[in-house]
């Protein structure tokens, strides 16, 4: 579906892509992920062709990219960033706008409105203007804009930020339910969590770099702390030092009466535990053991934090 291979865009002094490759394969949702300013926007604009790169390739559908190619442009869909929807239309004349660019004959773009409007959960707010919807259900119209005239691939930047519950869930849901109706899609998000729930494969920027890609087990197993485990001592005494002296242990945090001790590659690391709990003959409440996160994962392999 996409295939983008060492581009380089510079904004003047700025290098917003650094040699950078991509590439979507039929039918995944794959998260591009990053802190802000990596070049997450940079990148998916110059997918769509909205932005010229200064160096390297890019193919959609096996088709360079070009601003003129309105055969491709049909098969896309984008969900921006920033809201763009009109607010002097109402809820249908905004979806029906935005499909219009690309379905002219009315009866079907009807039934196409009337879809991304059930697809979205905003029948009730069909003759509302934008300015009498809460922010989630702008964005929820937004998504309807981008996606009511069926495209194979849709890009979604941040969708789901500053949105309440409920419609973070009925995106949330919404994309699965494109990804199930045979849609590819590209997701942009600074919330780790949903990406880990979301998406088939995780491509991680910084600094306008793609600096590791794969699925979430994939990235997990490529990094070296590989276990996370999470004890609830009953006991008074600050046990950093010494859990910090186990084998393996690469670092080890407390907060009240929990620790989470994170450990290196190795097949023993919870019976080791286990093990010095009950030399040092000590009490615990709770323990688990969990692989790492994106969010660890971010961090060993950036040296930074990716705040949610
Ligand atoms: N029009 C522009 N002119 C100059 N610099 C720009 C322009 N657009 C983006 N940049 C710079 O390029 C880099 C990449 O920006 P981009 O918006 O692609 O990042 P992003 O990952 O999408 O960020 P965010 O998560 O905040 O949306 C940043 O350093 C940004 O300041």
């Amino acid at each position: 579906m996409i295939l983008m291979k060492d581009v380089i865009k510079r904004y003047k002094e700025v290098i917003a892509l650094d040699h950078f490759s991509f590439s979507a394969g039929e039918n995944e949702i794959i998260g591009l992920l990053g802190p802000n300013g990596c070049g997450k926007t940079t990148a998916i604009n110059c997918m769509l062709s909205i932005l010229k790169f200064d160096k390297g390739e890019i193919e959609i559908f096996g088709e360079k990219v070009d601003p003129n190619n309105n055969d491709i442009k049909q098969r896309i869909g984008v969900v921006p960033q920033e809201i763009a929807i009109f607010n002097n239309l109402n809820v249908v004349e905004n979806i029906s706008f935005f499909c219009g660019l690309y379905v002219k004959d009315s009866k079907t773009r009807k039934k196409l409105v009337d879809e991304a409007i059930e697809f979205v959960g905003l029948e009730k707010y069909r003759k509302f203007s934008p300015r009498q919807l809460s922010g989630g259900m702008k964005r929820r119209l937004n998504i309807a804009c981008g996606i009511a005239h069926k495209p194979d691939l849709l890009f979604l930047d941040e969708p789901t930020v500053a949105v309440d519950a409920q419609s973070r869930n009925f995106i949330l849901e919404g994309v699965k339910k494109m990804k199930d109706n045979g849609t590819t899609v590209v997701y942009t998000t600074h919330y780790l969590e949903e990406a880990e729930d979301l998406c088939d494969r995780l491509v991680i920027m910084d600094n306008g770099r793609n600096i590791a890609q794969g699925t979430l087990n994939e990235l997990q197993r490529s990094i070296s702390t590989q276990e996370s485990i999470t004890v609830s001592f009953l006991d008074d005494e600050d046990l950093r030092k010494k859990l910090k002296s186990l084998p393996n242990v690469v670092n080890v945090e407390k907060s009240g009466e929990i620790y989470t001790i994170q450990f290196e590659k190795h097949q023993n690391n919870l019976p080791n535990l286990i093990k010095f709990i009950e030399e040092n003959q000590l009490t615990y409440t709770q323990i688990s053991s969990e692989k790492p996160s994106l969010s660890n994962i971010f961090l060993e392999l950036t040296g930074k934090e990716l705040r949610d």
